[in-house]
Order: C-alpha cells, then structure tokens, then sequence
C-alpha cells in the first residue's frame, strides 16, 4: 500500500554495482517497513514510508550480490517487532535481525525474540527519530540480554562526549550504526573521527559500521554527493585501522533520504574504496556480521 502521505526514499531501478561481492556476505545493516496493513506504524513515528516489504528487500539483495541480511528494527515501528521478525521467518535463513523494545521486556520476551532470529537490542538516540531514550534503563536491559546478544547504538557525533559514560558500562559488545555520524567533511584527521577512535580504542568488543555515504556525504548537509569522495576519504582508514571491528550495510530502504535517494549500486561500489583489498572485505562483508549474528557458522 502508498499513500500520498507515505514516503517513498529508496532507488526504484539501482544499477547492478561493477564490484562484486565475495560469496557470503551479508548487507548488515537495513530496514522493512510494513507492509502498513498488516504490520500498521507506531503511534509515535515521525516518518511514514510507503511499503519496503522482504520480497523487495530479497530482491534487492539478490540484485546486489550479496547473501545475507541483518534487518534493523526503524523507529516508524516502535517496540512492535512484528514486521522485521515476518521478514526474518520468511527469508530461508538468510536474515537475522536487531530489534527494539520496551526496556522493561520480560525475560520470556527476548527468549521469544532470539527464537525469531533477533540478536541485538537497538538504542536510538537521535531526538528527530525518538521521544527519549532513558539511558539507566537501557543500561538495566543490556545486563539481562540473552547470551551472545549485543547493543546496536545510534547518535550523531555531538553528543558521544556526553553518552561516553553510558556506553563505557555497557556490558556486551556494542555496535555503532554509520559511525555515530561524524562530520566526514573535516577528513580523517577530524575532530569526530578521533573521538570515535577514542572510543575505539577504550574497548576491543566496540564495533562501528561504515555505512551511509549518501546521508553523512549528502549534498543537503554540506556535502559533497554522489560519489560521495569525502566519505570515502575520512572512512578507509578507520577500516584499515579497525579490521576485525567493522560491518556494512545498505540501509536499504533510505529512510527520510527522499530529497536525496542513493542509486544502491553505487553504493556497493563504495566497499572497494573504504576496504581496498580482498582481505579487509572478507572481514568487513563476512567474518565480522557471521562472527556477531551467525555465530554458530563463525
Ligand atoms: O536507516 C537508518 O539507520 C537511519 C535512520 C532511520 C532509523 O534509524 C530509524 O528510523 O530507526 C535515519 O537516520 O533516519
């Protein structure tokens, strides 16, 4: 179903991308949206995207190459998983997922959602997206996660100063979703690329994904676009420093990127200029999301 009122931000016909995935990988990073009859928006979603159900994300990654998916719970659904685990029970194996939920969930919950393929719990902290995010009880939730399960975190690069103390006790792994957006226009050097390797450095379970050339290098927040040189520039040699720590993602279907929607093609064929050789895209594309959300075939 689409609506007048729902958004439509993704690419109609992505151009199939001269880089070629190695066998195995996984895009682990993207998001389901309804479809909105079956699976309506929360009441407090700040965005209403038309219908991006799994036949067309299936779709999508079978275009692009690649095998897997890690589908990431998007605020428009709130605490109700039931899209995202629809989308895993349908995918063959092939997607895992990161929900998110009430922090005062019950133990049988999780266990419900580790058996529909969730691995993760997401914490959104970007006011545009969510009312709060009440930072002690995310803290409580994190202590009582099933085994192996790790925080997904998103935030824009000016409050990681603040939130340092809350992600310093953080107990599991943590995941940070496209960089904790820095500014990638100030270059590797930058003054929000040292402070995500400062915080790269305090821990060796923290993992950054180097996602979203299209949102941190947009035309409409002072970037410079499509090929996005600038995120490509700032980000090779976080991948190149942080090997083992890093996952990629589409972020397929672009959500509020109307006024600027990616071509995903050209988004894959980013992943040869962030990881230049065959080695750091084995780890990027594959070992790391199995080692984090395919344990079992790590
Ligand atoms: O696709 C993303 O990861 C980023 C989003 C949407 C999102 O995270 C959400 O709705 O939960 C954004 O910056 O608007």
């Amino acid at each position: 179903m689409s609506s007048p009122d729902r958004t439509a931000s993704w690419h109609a016909s992505p151009s199939k991308p001269h880089f070629v995935p190695p066998p195995g990988a996984v895009d682990a990073h993207c998001h389901v949206f309804g479809p909105a009859e079956r699976f309506p928006f929360s009441p407090q979603a700040k965005y209403h995207p038309a219908d991006a159900g799994p036949e067309a994300l299936f779709a999508l990654r079978d275009h692009l190459g690649f095998s897997r998916n890690v589908i990431v719970q998007a605020s428009c659904h709130g605490t109700d998983n039931s899209a995202t685990l629809d989308a895993i029970a349908r995918s063959d194996g092939k997607a895992r997922g990161v929900a998110v939920v009430d922090p005062d969930i019950s133990g049988d919950e999780l266990a419900a959602l580790h058996a529909g393929g969730m691995r993760a719990v997401r914490f959104n902290f970007l006011k545009r997206l969510v009312d709060n995010a009440p930072r002690d009880r995310f803290l409580a939730l994190s202590r009582r996660l099933p085994a192996h399960w790790h925080v997904v975190i998103y935030f824009e690069a000016d409050i990681l100063a603040e939130l340092r103390p809350f992600i310093d006790a953080i107990p599991v792994p943590v995941v940070i979703d496209h960089l904790g957006r820095p500014n990638v226009s100030q270059g590797p050097e930058g003054a929000d690329l040292r402070a995500l390797r400062n915080l790269l450095d305090s821990r060796e379970d923290i993992h950054i994904k180097p996602t979203c050339p299209d949102r941190l290098d947009a035309i409409k927040a002072g970037g410079g676009g499509d090929p996005w040189d600038a995120f490509a520039r700032a980000v090779a040699p976080l991948v190149a420093d942080y090997p083992d720590r890093c996952l990629w993602g589409t972020d397929w279907p672009h959500p509020n990127m109307a006024d600027e929607i990616p071509d995903d093609g050209h988004i894959v064929d980013m992943i040869p200029r962030i990881a230049p050789t065959a080695e750091l895209r084995q780890k990027l594309l594959v070992a790391n999301p199995m080692r984090l959300y395919w344990p079992e075939h790590a």
